[in-house]
This record gives structure tokens, C-alpha cells and sequence, in this order.
């Protein structure tokens, strides 16, 4: 099986020749046997991104391998549901499931197809165009998942089945997931579905990769503080957006400027920054840390900061949830972006850079820089 699932480098993607980008300078990695969650605002380039992989539509520019192949190659080791769930609206729910064994003739699994379409009491004679959405959407997934597909992309797919379909076929999702070691790409909007679920994130945020990595590993590269607000006076204090210059600064060079970092001490390896950290004067006193949100609420500062080294200890400093990692760079998409890439295991990666750092239990690449080479970029352990 191969080791890495999705491999974007320089990925972009607009829709029209002098449009919009819907998707820019997209890079990550994602290994295989992961369940990855897609985060983003409307419109942020989730739906672009699981189109590219699935190969239904062409980079602009750059690239993104699946399963090592091109998608268009890869395709029959792919499972996609996309937001419109196309299905045959004409065929009963037996027929749909008939056609779905009859096109995948030796990796069918009647037995998991048959028990999703069951668990929504579905009658196996009723037509497609009867159903209900949710109902289509159970159907949708039992022929997915049936098809044993080595990567699943599933773009939104819970949102219109009620709180225990989702229970239960997030579960079923599970099982298949840690049974088979099919690789799990998922967007919704609903965070604490994923943060039970999921062990990859993707936040996408204007056609961007902000941040990217394991979700333990992007957790503990961040800290969330209070402290004591700065003494009326002090420089403004309120994240990257506080600072006018440094909003502009930041807007210049958001994605033409790579800067890594130290991870702060938190033993997780490195990773590469993309924006401009913002620095002690432009956050009162929040020395050489990242900040990606500050608020001041009376004499208290609460920040969401990556750490650069020890914190000062009348600060109360603690792991951020996904909801708040996620919610504070969905506040500040000025903040600088972070890609944290996991080390392959078995891949035979590029030749390690004579003068680089060594690895952790990470290595750095840019989401903006040309480089593609996980190892040669800057470490700072
Ligand atoms: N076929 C298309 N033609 C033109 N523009 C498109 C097309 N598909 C998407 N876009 C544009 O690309 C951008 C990204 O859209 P995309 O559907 O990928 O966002 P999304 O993150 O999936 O949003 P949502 O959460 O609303 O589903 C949007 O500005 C959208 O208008």
C-alpha cells in the first residue's frame, strides 16, 4: 500500500482564465491510513481541493498525486462523495446497490452496503427519487464504503442526516477506517464531530493551506495564554490585526515569504511558517512568540500563541481544543500559516540536506515556497 495518500505541491486551481484563484499554492502531505479533516469558511477551496484530488478536475498549476499516481489514474482506489450526491434518481435502492457490486467486481462488500442502507430502515424497493436527503446521503456512503476504496473523500457528507445517522455512520466511517487503513478526507462545518474522529487537519481559508499536520502535533505547537494585559501606553496589543503596519506587512508578504521557526520546546517538531511573525511591539510584550490571535478583555489578555521558547511564569499557558486552534486562525487570517509534515515512515524520501538541521519527529516544507523537498528547508529544533 502506498505510504503517502494526497501530495500537493504549488496547487492551484481558478476556474476561469483570469478569475478568482479558488484554490492557491496549495502543499501537504498526507500520509495514508489517516482520517483528515478539511476546515474552512464558505468558499475557502474545500470542495476545489477534494475535486483535484479525485481527479474530476485539472490543476491550473502545480501538482497533487493520490495514492503516488495521478488522480485520474488512481481513481478506481478512490471513494468520492461530493456535496450534490449523484445517484440515479430512476433506480431502487436494491438497483443502486446491484450496479455498485457489478462496477466494482472484487472489492464489493455487500455485507457493510447492505447494513448502512438497513440502519436507516431504507425499503430496498423504493425508488432514489423517493427518498429523503439524508436517506440519499445513507445510500450515497453504503456505495462509497462498499467499494473499499483505499482514500475516501467525503465532502460534507453528514450534513443533512440527523444527530444519530451521523452517530452512527461516523462509527461505521471509524471502524472501516482502523479496519481497512482507508485514509479519510473529511470537510464539515461541525468541529466537535471532527475533533472526535479525526487525527490530520487541513484549515483552508481563501484558497489557502493556514494550517496543516496532525492535529496532536499542531496542538501542542500552540499555546493558549492569559496574562496580564500591557500597562496603559504599551504598544497595542491584539494580534497580527492590532498593529496597522504590521497588517499591511503581513497582507505583502502573507504568501511570498517563508520563515521558520522553533517549535517553542513543546518536542514536536518543526515546522515552516508562511507569513510574518508578528513581534514584541506589535503585540505588547509578547516577545519573540507567534501570535496568531490576541484580545484584551479588561486587564486580561488572552492570546493564542507558537511558543519560541519558555513562557514567563505569570503567564497561564495550556494546550488549545481543535475548536479554539481552529476557531482563532478562522478570526486571523492574517496570521502566519503553519505546515507541520510528518516524517514517512517507510517512503523513500528526498536525500537529506548535508547542512540542514536534523529531524524530529518532523520535518518543515512551505505552503508557498517552490521547494518541494521536505528536508531542505530551515529546521530550527
Ligand atoms: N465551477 C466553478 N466555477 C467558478 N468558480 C467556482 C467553481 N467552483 C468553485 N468556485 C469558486 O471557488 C471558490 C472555492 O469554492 P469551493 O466550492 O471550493 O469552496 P468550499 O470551501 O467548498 O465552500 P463551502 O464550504 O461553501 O462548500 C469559491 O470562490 C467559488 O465561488
Amino acid at each position: 500500500m502506498t505510504m503517502t495518500a494526497i501530495e500537493a505541491a504549488g496547487l492551484g486551481k481558478r476556474f476561469q482564465r483570469r478569475g478568482m484563484w479558488a484554490l492557491r499554492d496549495c502543499a501537504f502531505r498526507l500520509p495514508a491510513g489517516r482520517v483528515c479533516a478539511v476546515v474552512g469558511p464558505n468558499g475557502a477551496g474545500k470542495s476545489t481541493l477534494m475535486g483535484l484530488a479525485a481527479g474530476l478536475i485539472a490543476p491550473s498549476e502545480g501538482t497533487v498525486t493520490v495514492l503516488g499516481r495521478h488522480p485520474a489514474d488512481a481513481r478506481p482506489r478512490i471513494g468520492f462523495v461530493d456535496q450534490t450526491k449523484p445517484l440515479y434518481p430512476q433506480l431502487t435502492v436494491a438497483e443502486t446497490l446491484r450496479m455498485g457490486a457489478d462496477l466494482n467486481p472484487g472489492s464489493w462488500d455487500a455485507a457493510t452496503a447492505e447494513r448502512i442502507v438497513a440502519g436507516g430502515d431504507l425499503n430496498p424497493k423504493a425508488r432514489i427519487r423517493s427518498l429523503s436527503g439524508g436517506q440519499r446521503t445513507r445510500v450515497v456512503l453504503a456505495v462509497a464504503l462498499a467499494k473499499r476504496p483505499e482514500l475516501l473523500l467525503l465532502d460534507e457528507p453528514m450534513a443533512d442526516l440527523d444527530p444519530l445517522a451521523r452517530r452512527e455512520l461516523l462509527g461505521i466511517l471509524m471502524a472501516t477506517a482502523a479496519e481497512h487503513g482507508t485514509t479519510i478526507v473529511l470537510s464539515s462545518h461541525v468541529l466537535a464531530e471532527l475533533e472526535d474522529c479525526c487525527d490530520f487537519l487541513l484549515l483552508i481559508h481563501g484558497g489557502r493551506v493556514r494550517l496543516a499536520g496532525d492535529i496532536d502535533e499542531l496542538l501542542a505547537a500552540h499555546r493558549l495564554v492569559v496574562r496580564p494585559a500591557p500597562e496603559a501606553g504599551a504598544p497595542a496589543d491584539a494580534g497580527p490585526h492590532a498593529d496597522p503596519d504590521a497588517n499591511v506587512h503581513l497582507n505583502a508578504n502573507a504568501h511570498a515569504h517563508a520563515q521558520t521557526e522553533a517549535d517553542g520546546g513543546t518536542g514536536t517538531g518543526a515546522g515552516t511558517e508562511t507569513g510574518t511573525r508578528t513581534g514584541s511591539g506589535a503585540c505588547g510584550g509578547m516577545g519573540p512568540h507567534t501570535v496568531v490571535e490576541a484580545r484584551t478583555t479588561g486587564r486580561q489578555l488572552t492570546a493564542l500563541i507558537r511558543p519560541a521558547g519558555p513562557l514567563p511564569d505569570d503567564w497561564q499557558a495550556g494546550e488549545p481544543t481543535l475548536e479554539e486552534l481552529v476557531l482563532a486562525h478562522l478570526r486571523t487570517p492574517a496570521a502566519p500559516s503553519l505546515t507541520l509534515d510528518p516524517v514517512p515512515m517507510t517512503d523513500p524520501g528526498p536525500a537529506p540536506d548535508p547542512g540542514g538541521a536534523p529531524a524530529s519527529t518532523s520535518t518543515a516544507t512551505s505552503s508557498t515556497s517552490k521547494s518541494t523537498s521536505a528536508t531542505s528547508e530551515e529546521t530550527v529544533a
